[in-house]
């Protein structure tokens, strides 16, 4: 690949379905930063929930993005996220902020207010950029789109066991995985700005019943034709 042409491979897709282990794999592969931006997500949600403001609360979301500074760092061992310039990377993945984010990127205003942030993250970048509307949204010209997806139970079976082998695993009960992801599922897909839903020109991807290496290797095949590479 010419090492300096802009390359943007977009993944998205619900929670669990794969993306974040994918992206890291290609943009490994590939030579590619990765931008997660479900993180950036997370961080404008911690620091609601520091503040005092309702995730229902759009005025005063927004009140709060225009005093915010979210930045994402590549590292090797996944993105770090800076949030008014102190990093909170592992703070995100606790269950308050998982669904307060869900709650708070249902407001146009705070999705309009990231995607911005996160064309100029990317604008002129050789990147791999996840989430949920990547290839609707943020970059509708990406040269190659991703969605990936999964049966619902498989998902949560799969976020059951992440958690689960997480270090300092916090308890859960792969019931209410299921059912906070079903939620989380619902405010994705029926938000009223840039709704989770596959972009035309998206190659839809279901990897119920393949494993993460299928996924890959497909992935991989579509990168290499699409970006002319042998
Ligand atoms: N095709 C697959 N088969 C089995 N497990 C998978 C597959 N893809 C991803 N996983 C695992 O599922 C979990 C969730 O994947 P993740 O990449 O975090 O999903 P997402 O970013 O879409 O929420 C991870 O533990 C990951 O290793
Ligand atoms: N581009 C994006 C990325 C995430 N999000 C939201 O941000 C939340 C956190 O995203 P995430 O990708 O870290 O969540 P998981 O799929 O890893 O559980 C999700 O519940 C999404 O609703 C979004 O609305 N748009």
């Amino acid at each position: 690949m010419n090492q300096q042409q802009r390359s943007i491979i977009a993944i998205d897709g619900p929670a669990g379905a794969g993306k974040s282990t994918l992206a890291a794999r290609i943009a490994s592969r590939f030579n590619l930063l990765n931008l997660e931006t479900g993180a950036m997500y997370r961080a404008f949600a911690l620091k609601a929930i520091e503040n005092g403001v309702s995730p229902e609360d759009a005025a005063g979301l927004e009140a709060l993005a225009a005093s915010s500074s979210i930045r994402l760092e590549a590292s090797p061992d996944g993105n770090r996220v800076y949030l008014d310039g102190v990093e909170v990377t592992s703070r995100l993945r606790d269950n308050s902020v998982t669904d307060a984010a869900s709650k708070v990127s249902v407001h146009p205003a705070i999705r309009k207010w990231m995607v911005r942030l996160q064309r100029e993250l990317g604008e002129n970048g050789r990147i791999v950029m996840e989430g949920r509307d990547i290839g609707t949204a943020v970059f509708p010209d990406a040269d190659v789109k991703i969605f990936l997806d999964a049966d619902p139970v498989v998902r949560s079976q799969r976020r059951y066991e992440q958690i689960e082998a997480a270090p300092a695993a916090p308890i859960a009960a792969a019931e209410s995985v299921l059912r906070e992801m079903r939620e989380r599922d619902q405010r994705d897909r029926t938000r009223a700005l840039s709704p989770l839903q596959p972009a035309a020109d998206a190659v839809v991807i279901d990897s119920t019943s393949l494993t993460l290496d299928q996924v890959i290797a497909r992935v991989e095949e579509i990168i290499r034709e699409r970006l002319g590479l042998a």
